[in-house]
């Protein structure tokens, strides 16, 4: 895709962000993979004010275009790309829900089959690092190895995906999951879980889950 229609994208995703009521404020940010680098959102400026040319391209060497300043967390989006080839969008919010749950520093168990939309049984807490280090961004690595989506201690959650429609989608649900595991928790502690064997099974249905048959 051209870079106009991947920053139009970019924008649009942020505004659809904000109406699922999964950001406040410049809070978050969204990425796609261009080329041998990135497109990234800008740092500090207000969704509804983007144009696409607030859209910074940032090399595979860390280095962006002149006259623009990326997201502060260009590095954890970089270093999701490294860890994980198959996604070429990222987005990165501060959900009140996955940012509560991630205060606990607990990861979200398995209270619902859904959490396999993140590859696993469980959606981990990466360790809390200060926002835009070098340090975020190596937890950050370590914590999507296996997983398409986190959350980040005292500070919100990442989701990573084949398109921005998906990794979007992706955030949503895993705020679902997080909501849903915080009033459960509520009530239960610990709440009760699917076992290892039915997510594995889960899994397997979602490699096929959707896909049209050909006519
Ligand atoms: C302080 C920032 O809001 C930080 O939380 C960062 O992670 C974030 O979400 C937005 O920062 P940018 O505007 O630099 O993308
Ligand atoms: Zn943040």
């Amino acid at each position: 895709m051209e870079r106009d229609s991947l920053a139009r994208s970019i924008i649009s995703t942020c505004l659809e962000m904000t109406r699922l009521g999964l950001n406040q404020g410049t809070a978050g940010n969204v990425s796609v993979r261009y080329r041998d680098g990135m497109l990234i959102t800008p740092t500090g400026i207000p969704y509804e004010t983007l144009t696409p040319s607030h859209i910074v391209y940032v090399d595979a060497g860390g280095k962006h275009e002149e006259g623009k300043i990326p997201s502060s967390e260009w590095r954890f989006h970089q270093m999701a790309y490294q860890t994980r080839p198959d996604a070429n969008a990222v987005v990165h919010n501060h959900a009140v829900h996955c940012t509560a749950v991630s205060i606990l520093n607990r990861p979200i168990p398995a209270i619902h089959y859904m959490i396999a939309a993140a590859g696993g049984n469980t959606i981990p807490c990466a360790p809390y690092a200060t926002f835009g280090s070098k340090k975020l961004s190596e937890y950050v690595a370590i914590a999507l190895k296996n997983r398409k989506a986190i959350l980040l201690q005292h500070h919100g959650m990442i989701a990573c995906e084949i398109n921005l429609q998906k990794a979007l989608w992706l955030a949503h649900e895993v705020e679902v999951l997080a909501h849903l595991y915080l009033a459960t928790l509520a009530i239960n502690d610990p709440v009760p879980v699917l076992s290892e064997a039915e997510i594995a099974t889960v899994l397997e249905k979602f490699k096929t889950y959707g896909l049209r048959v050909e006519e």
